[in-house]
């Protein structure tokens, strides 16, 4: 009979997961070895540089991940990035290497003692199979379960287990199929295009799922044909619409109050691929106005069954938003009219104002650059300056786990070669993903990382504002030069003067990573 281990390749092969980010440990190296041709390991040098870079590898494929970890303080270390991948509701296969059987128990060097506990709550699924010869199947449930519960789903295999015979049933594992259909019945299609045709004055909240399963266009096609204002679901990872379509009025206030008021006057508003919602700053409130409804459709379980409010059909959004173009027809001519960008708000110091960096990257950079942003006080400049028309072009740590920035860039460059990726990374941020940057160079990612150097981590100062406590320390970061740390794991970089300096920088042909640090004035997020 063929080792587990044949099966296990065999079956990742088939279900093409083949590309495998990890950092590996001596519990891993009996599944690593003998890859088969075709295979292609990614090595981060820290745990959440390669989760963060899986995220963004099957964000940006639109297809499942493969991770290997290290047993118990590799995984440990992966927990961070996994709140961003749980949040996104990224399809992450994440194996973890265990002791050999015999160990576990009297607890031996680099035994995960109780590994599945270890991540939950933060994977969809987690499991260590009771004996070797239940490895392939539970494998193959973890690929299915990612797959279908859109999440990361953790397996942690004893080594021993890997050179072990399969069983007569293993072979049968890779023919197994697993899919999903998720359209709404009859009724519940009749009932939700009759509510939305009903409405007077309808409103659209849309959240990373749609850019995720590529209704970006279909959603500019629904809201052109109710004609009412789009806002993103707060707490936006994903850019589900164009940010400058005359319908869309920004990213909804994460806070429950500013929320509800900006969903006055409307009669119904509908949420697509979004929690209602994930909040951030508490700011209490009506969680809805007087005699607005609120209707959510989501294939997330769990965010339909935990929203505070509304009504909520468990959905796949995009049969959903299929069946009422169908109902209500789709619009006859585009809406025209995009919003002018203006003028960048500009300092008068030697520091250049973020708004100047991002009007910069919007006229040099082509019209279908991926950005990956995590610099926390820059949000408002951001959306302020940027013009984005096209699926795919804003990723942001989904959870607000820092870290997921330089490596997410990472794993979006390598899942969309063709396309030109930059990184927006502020000085604080820089610090959790750093690793990533040796993994870029080594890949030679063609891949520019903007540095956002303001000295601080800005955001905090406007929090400590917002919660009366301005006085906290640990907020401050001076001295950290990233052209010199980018050097040292292999990636050329350069101090940028002006915004004419930039702009040059920025136009010159990109044949690998390369680091841009920009000393920026502080802004409020
Ligand atoms: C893993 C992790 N650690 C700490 C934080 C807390 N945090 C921190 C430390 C922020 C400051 C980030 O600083 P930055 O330089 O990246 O960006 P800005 O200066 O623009 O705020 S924002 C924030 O929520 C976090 N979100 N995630
Ligand atoms: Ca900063």
């Amino acid at each position: 009979m063929p080792s587990v281990r044949r099966i296990a390749h065999a079956f990742l092969e088939r279900q093409g997961l083949t590309t495998v980010f990890g950092n590996p440990g001596s519990n891993e190296l009996p599944f690593l070895s003998g890859l088969p041709d075709g295979f292609r390991y990614v090595l981060g040098l820290h745990e959440g540089a390669v989760v963060g870079m899986a995220d963004g590898y099957a964000q940006a494929s639109g297809r499942p991940a493969l991770v290997s970890l290290h047993s118990a303080a590799g995984s440990g270390n992966a927990l961070g990035a996994l709140t961003n991948a749980v949040a996104a509701r990224t399809p992450l296969v994440v194996l973890a290497g265990q002791q050999a059987r015999p160990a576990i128990g009297p607890e031996a060097y680099l035994t995960n003692v109780d590994a599945p506990a270890l991540m939950r709550p933060l994977v969809c699924w987690a499991a260590e199979p009771a004996c070797a010869r239940d490895v392939p199947r539970a494998l193959a449930q973890a690929v299915f379960e990612a797959r279908l519960r859109r999440g990361p789903a953790f397996l942690s295999v004893p080594y021993d287990d890997w050179t072990a015979d399969a069983d007569e049933n293993a072979p049968a594992v890779l023919e197994r199929r697993v899919e999903r259909a998720g359209a709404p019945g009859a009724e519940q299609g009749r009932r939700l295009a009759g509510a939305v045709a009903a409405a007077r004055r309808p409103a659209l909240v849309l959240g990373g799922d749609i850019d995720a399963d590529g209704l970006f266009h279909d959603a500019v096609r629904l809201a052109e044909r109710l004609g009412g204002p789009v806002w993103a679901a707060p707490s936006v990872f994903r850019l589900p619409f164009p940010n400058r379509h005359p319908l869309f009025r920004g990213v909804l206030p994460a806070g429950i109050e500013p929320a509800c008021r900006a969903l006055a006057g409307h009669d119904l508003v509908l949420v697509l691929g979004a929690p209602v919602f994930r909040y951030h700053e508490h700011l209490p409130g009506r969680y809805l106005p007087e005699g607005t409804r609120l209707i959510q459709v989501t294939e997330d379980v769990s965010a339909a069954a935990r929203a505070p409010v509304g009504e909520a059909l468990v959905a796949d959004p995009a049969a959903v938003t299929r069946l009422l173009l169908t109902a209500l027809g789709t619009p006859d001519t585009p809406v025209h009219g995009y919003r002018p960008v203006p003028a960048p708000a500009g300092t008068r110091g030697p520091r250049l104002h973020p708004e100047e960096v991002f009007a910069a990257l919007r006229e040099e950079q082509p019209a279908d650059t991926a950005y990956v942003v995590e610099s926390t006080s820059t949000n408002s400049s951001w959306w302020r300056q940027m013009d984005l028309r096209r699926p795919g072009s804003y990723y942001f740590p989904a959870a607000g786990g820092l870290g997921f920035g330089l490596p997410g860039a990472v794993g979006v460059a390598l899942a969309r070669p063709g396309r030109p990726v930059v990184g927006v990374i502020g000085d604080g941020s820089a610090n959790y993903g750093i690793t990533a940057l040796w993994t870029a160079a080594r890949l030679r990612v063609p891949l520019t990382v903007v540095l956002l150097r303001n000295g601080t981590y800005g955001a905090l100062h406007w929090f400590g504002g917002l919660l009366g406590v301005p006085d906290a320390p640990g907020l401050d970061l001076p001295g950290l030069d990233f052209t010199r740390i980018a050097e040292g794991y292999g990636v050329p970089a350069r101090q940028i003067g002006g915004v004419a300096e930039l702009r040059a920088a920025l136009s010159e042909p990109v044949d690998g990573p390369r680091l841009l640090q920009v000393d920026t004035a502080l802004t409020t997020p």
